[in-house]
């Protein structure tokens, strides 16, 4: 059955489809989702049933649809009731009229059927596999399990057979994505069932390492960091989850150093332990930070570990996930796998958020049965890119612990710690205890701007109908205007931070003056300094690295962050922007090359042969080079940090995946901080404005965090509007 017959037909149900076409040029879908759903409707499903073609036909368009916007799974309940919050890439903006029409042609289709009678097409077609929404198992058959993890896992998803499709419950997957959640479900559930017994020992390394406490939060006195790393010492899977500052790295330090400890005690030599990121940024930024906590790390003095050589064992080299996992070239499948597991006992993964549902089943899979997962991250920020939320669908109840008696007392026994009962629960799941969120922040003041912001925005749920301008809105513009206040306010006793860390520009397009203005001083110190430090001519080497290492800190000291990619108001509209206005006021040269100094750069795809990350940012520079004939003449090269302090000059040209960056989306920022960052908004609500975006975006920000929007109502519908990501992720 092919879209053009289907026209032909019109039946009880799923009547005929329309001009696909327009769906795909108005970006309702892809064309990638049209040929999924043709060939598994025509190849797979030889039944002649016309309902049923129609009903397999618009399923498989709707779960690629799905998965195109990070979903990973199409939840039918869901789409028969909420269809107009489908087709999440219809332009609305740009074609109001015919995003209309769409909309009302899929609520047509979708209005005639019932969920059942849905699921019963479904599930009769060869083309889609039933498995049991509890147990996993596959049309009620019992558990294939077998060997390698390997094991169940394998087992089930090899009995889901060649189905392209998987309907669990009211979940249809596409296959692979109904199998990287199994690998990823029975991983964390068989780590969860096989608890570790701590030596007595644990309870002093604890004690020792954790003999100043975090300080108290505002509503219990709990260490939450000895938590954590107790509760994780435990635990085969164990998450830390918590905002910027709270201290996940410098409590897995800790956590190193106790297993560590207890491994040089009990076993008499050190675990074999790999520190990963989802990206060469995340993965750098984390190498900085623990190669300068370890420095401060303070081991306590324990009978039988030599402090120096326990000091020596805790890792501080962080690898991307890619490079962990051998990626290799042009394949999605890596060196490592359930039959050619990782050589490790220990496994860390910080920026846990941004990895997808693939690639954590793909680490899940290169784990040997015995080795333990620790992920750190934030549950709060964006969800990946790619297909998945697993960091917030597992710390969905984080935040109020749900620690059992059992949990409670075997931690009060280990560390002394009492669980109060706001975080106890009787029927707390395996997973509750093996999750620990911290809570206070290191970095912000908690009266400060940025602190109080960013739970303003994050204390928000999502409201079935979101009000144009809601309560939540003029909470954050009312802060704002506090902080405003505040700033005048200078005879009055005030904290250092609660004053000027946050404010607000107000603008009528992204052409207004007043941001052009505003957009050249915050880029001035970083463009000025490129032209008044840069070294005479004849200088040598080391002054070129200097000049290039001091205009790094000086471009890190501002980030413009957009929420889209396209359009006047996203990346695209705003670096060609910005670039004219410093043109104008004589900061850069030479305005229409395409290379010019003072390009700041974002490298967009990791390069192994240049040693560069996706996510490393460099800045194009006149260098002088020393011609074959002896003459000194200015070449454009980019500057990049060498992650060893110095500077690496690469030739513009052999840059592949690179963009200019004084404007930088959201997503692409996750993983950095910049001393001050601005987030503009876009003058029109869009289905990507959303408070974790708006969270990401005030968390990126070290000192201070501006907020640049023109329409109270576009930052209201941002505030309100949550990402919620379907899956099937439930323990
Ligand atoms: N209990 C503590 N005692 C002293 N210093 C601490 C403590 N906890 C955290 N810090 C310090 O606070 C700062 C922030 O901690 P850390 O970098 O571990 O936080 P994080 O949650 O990993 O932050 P992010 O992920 O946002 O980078 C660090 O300088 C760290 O050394």
């Amino acid at each position: 059955m092919n879209r053009s017959s289907c026209a032909t037909y019109a039946t009880a149900s799923f009547l005929p489809p329309f001009d696909l076409a327009s769906w795909q040029a108005e970006g309702a879908i892809r064309a990638l989702d049209v040929a999924l759903a043709d060939f598994i409707s025509q190849e797979v499903n030889p039944d002649d049933d016309p309902a049923q073609h129609h009903a397999l036909w618009w399923a498989t368009l709707l779960v690629s649809e799905r998965n195109g916007h990070g979903h990973v799974c199409l939840d039918l309940a869901w789409a028969l009731a909420h269809p107009e919050e489908l087709l999440s890439g219809l332009r609305d903006e740009r074609a109001p009229e015919a995003a209309l029409l769409i909309r009302q042609q899929l609520q047509q289709v979708l209005a005639t059927v019932e969920l059942a009678q849905w699921q019963r097409w479904l599930a009769a077609s060869p083309a889609v596999a039933v498995v049991d929404d509890e147990t996993g198992e596959v049309d009620g058959t019992t558990d294939e399990v077998d060997d390698a993890l390997g094991g169940e896992a394998a087992g089930a998803v090899n009995a889901a057979g060649g189905a392209p499709l998987v309907l669990s419950g009211s979940r249809l997957y596409l296959r692979r994505y109904w199998q990287y959640e199994e690998i990823i479900r029975i991983g964390i559930e068989q780590r969860l069932a096989d608890p570790v017994t701590l030596p007595h020992v644990a309870s002093t390394l604890l004690a020792g390492l954790f003999s100043e406490p975090e300080p108290a939060d505002s509503t219990a006195t709990i260490d939450w960091q000895q938590v954590a790393c107790a509760l994780a010492a435990r635990q085969r899977f164990a998450v830390m989850t918590g905002g910027p500052g709270t201290g996940k790295t410098f409590t897995v330090l800790k956590l190193l150093a106790l297993v560590q400890g207890l491994s040089l005690l009990t076993q008499g030599q050190a675990a074999v332990i790999r520190l990963a990121a989802p990206t060469g940024k995340a993965a750098a930024r984390l190498n900085e930070s623990i190669s300068q906590q370890v420095g401060r790390l303070q081991l306590p003095e324990v009978a039988g570990l030599e402090r120096s050589h326990w000091l020596a064992t805790i890792p501080h080299e962080v690898s991307t996930l890619h490079r962990l996992l051998g990626a290799r070239p042009d394949s999605r499948h890596f060196r490592h796998h359930a039959a050619a597991p990782l050589p490790v006992d220990w496994v860390v993964v910080d920026e846990a958020s941004m990895v997808d549902v693939e690639m954590m089943a793909s680490l899940m899979q290169a784990l040997p049965a015995q080795a333990r997962l620790i992920l750190l991250g934030d549950q709060d920020q964006l969800a990946s890119v790619e297909a998945g939320s697993v960091l917030g669908d597992l710390c969905r109840d984080a935040r109020d612990g749900h620690y059992t008696p059992a949990t409670c007392d075997w931690l009060y026994t280990m560390t002394g710690i009492e669980i109060p009962a706001a975080y106890r629960d009787v029927q707390g799941r395996p997973l509750h205890q093996a999750i620990t969120m911290l809570r206070h922040s290191r970095r912000f003041a908690a009266d400060g701007g940025i602190s109080q912001l960013a739970r303003l925005v994050n204390e928000g749920r999502r409201l079935p109908e979101a009000p144009p301008v809601s309560d939540r809105l003029q909470a954050v513009l009312a802060l704002f205007d506090e902080k405003r206040t505040d700033e005048k306010r200078t005879d009055e006793k005030r904290s250092a931070q609660s004053s000027a860390d946050i404010d607000c520009l107000k603008v009528t397009a992204a052409s207004d003056r007043l941001f052009q203005r505003w957009i050249v001083a915050a880029y001035q110190p970083y463009l000025r300094a490129m032209n008044e430090l840069r070294p005479p001519m004849d200088a040598p080497a080391q002054a070129f690295d200097e000049w290039a290492l001091a205009l790094f800190e000086r471009r890190s000291r501002f980030q413009l962050l957009a929420a889209l990619r396209r359009g006047e108001w996203g990346v695209e509209g705003l670096n060609e922007l910005i670039r004219q206005w410093l043109h104008q006021a004589g900061l850069l040269s030479e305005p229409w090359a395409l290379w010019y100094p003072g390009r700041p750069v974002l490298v967009t795809a990791n390069d192994y042969a240049l040693g560069l990350m996706n996510g490393d940012i460099g800045v194009c520079l006149a260098l002088p080079v020393d011609e074959r004939d002896g003459s000194r003449v200015t070449r454009l090269r980019v500057a990049f940090p060498d992650g060893q302090g110095g500077v690496r000059w690469v030739l513009p040209s052999r840059l592949q995946a690179t963009e200019t960056v004084f404007a930088m989306t959201v997503h692409k920022s996750q993983g950095s901080e910049f001393l001050h960052t601005a987030l503009v908004l876009p003058d029109r609500v869009n289905p990507v404005l959303t408070r974790e975006l708006i969270y990401t975006g005030i968390t990126r920000a070290g000192a201070r965090f501006s907020l640049i929007y023109s329409r109270d109502d576009v930052l209201g519908a941002a505030l309100n509007q949550a990402v919620v990501r379907v899956s099937g992720l439930r323990f």
